[in-house]
């Protein structure tokens, strides 16, 4: 493994990046949700809260989620939101939004996803329209095409664009293992952990169901979270949207949603909805019954930026740490497809490094504009 004790775990303090998400994003956030429901006083006063609590107070109990006590909520009782590890503290934040709009409990809004306006309105947005559309001329490599669909997807991140628009043109990978991930999907099981839902979800479905329609998998588990969070993470109510969005489309696109649709039916297709999806934890703190999941896929592919550092640990590596010693601790061959929005990052070439800072300053780590795709065929935990 490589020495973490060189790569610090990113605190709310660390940078610019991290401080002005738990400053700027999550108040935007709280924000947003307040004008898209009618919610009532108690709510309101709930999100005033959650408001003041977020950027000036503590942090305080969960009501209810034993499973964060053994998380690190009773370590972390008392201190800044600021001086904790910043993959906690945003998770933390998405939880205790949940908690303050009803989410948990039992009355009228319980279950209602606070972020389902913006989910929606993406999904029946003209882009989607155009996106499925484009799968009736795929060209001839179908494969490379759906591949870099749902990498690109990755981009739709509604929590990433609810606080910084960003219209800049999009540059080419900043690292490429795609030649070392087909050999891999040689009729198995294919693990893929989403990301968001809407115009990124629909791309992996449209990739899982193309695996399966060329036989490149014979299976397929798509991990979801068990409730909202990061704005978009999509949620077993997101994935039956995209698919009754694919069904319901012409063309290429509704071929695609009848696989989908029978593959789950026939169980070529599982979903997963573990509690350990939406922890505030690194992958490599997963229970027994998560790891035996992934160890049995033929690959265990994770979308987007938030997996990526909880995958490879939310630490400031050194940007040339090999992939493969961070993901060594994985129990089978796994790959990553992300759109670069925080600091970490492992994996680059010192030529790739030396020209991004070059070019951008440390702006390319965050501003979503470049991606990766990483794979670790064989990592020694999978022997
Ligand atoms: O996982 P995703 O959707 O690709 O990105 C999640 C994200 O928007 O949330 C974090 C900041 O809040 C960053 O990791 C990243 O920018």
């Amino acid at each position: 493994m490589p020495d973490s004790a060189a790569a610090p775990v990113i605190l709310g303090t660390t940078g610019p990046f991290p401080h002005g998400v738990l400053a700027e994003r999550h108040p935007a956030i709280i924000r947003r949700v307040r004008d898209a429901f009618p919610y009532g006083p108690a709510q309101h006063r709930a999100l005033d809260t959650l408001l003041h609590d977020c950027t000036e107070g503590t942090i305080g109990p969960l009501p209810g989620a034993d499973r964060w006590r053994g998380w690190g909520l009773d370590r972390h009782l008392g201190q800044s939101w600021f001086d904790v590890p910043w993959l906690w503290s945003e998770s933390y934040f998405y939880r205790r939004l949940l908690d303050a709009v009803g989410y948990f409990a039992p009355g009228p809004w319980q279950g209602i996803d606070p972020f389902r306006p913006f989910k929606l309105a993406e999904l029946d947005g003209k882009e989607t329209d155009e996106e499925l559309a484009a799968l009736d001329a795929l060209g001839d490599d179908p494969d490379r095409a759906l591949l870099h669909g749902s990498l690109w997807g990755n981009r739709a991140d509604l929590g990433f664009r609810l606080s910084a628009e960003s219209g800049e043109a999009v540059s080419a990978l900043v690292a490429d293992d795609s030649a070392g991930l087909w050999p891999l999907l040689r009729g198995g099981t294919l693990c893929l952990v989403a990301d968001n839902a809407g115009r990124e979800l629909v791309p992996d479905l449209l990739l899982i169901a193309h695996l399966l329609d060329s036989g490149r998998v014979a299976d397929a588990v798509l991990h979801l979270k068990p409730y909202p969070s990061y704005v978009s993470d999509a949620t077993t109510a997101d994935l039956l949207d995209a698919l009754r969005r694919l069904t319901a489309a012409p063309g290429a696109a509704a071929r695609y949603g009848r696989t989908l649709w029978s593959a789950l039916s026939d169980g070529r297709l599982a979903v997963r909805a573990h509690p350990f999806s939406c922890a505030p934890l690194p992958y490599a703190e997963a229970p027994g019954d998560l790891r035996a999941e992934w160890a049995a896929a033929d690959l265990t592919l994770f979308k987007g930026d938030l997996n990526y550092r909880r995958l490879v640990g939310d630490r400031l590596w050194p940007p040339t740490t090999p992939f493969a010693e961070v993901t060594d601790w994985f129990p089978g061959p796994v790959a990553a497809l992300r759109t670069l929005k925080s600091d970490v990052v492992t994996g680059l070439s010192p030529d790739t490094v030396a020209a991004l800072d070059a070019a951008e300053g440390q702006r390319w780590r965050t501003a979503g504009t470049h991606a990766l795709i990483q794979v670790n065929p064989s990592p020694s935990a999978s022997a």
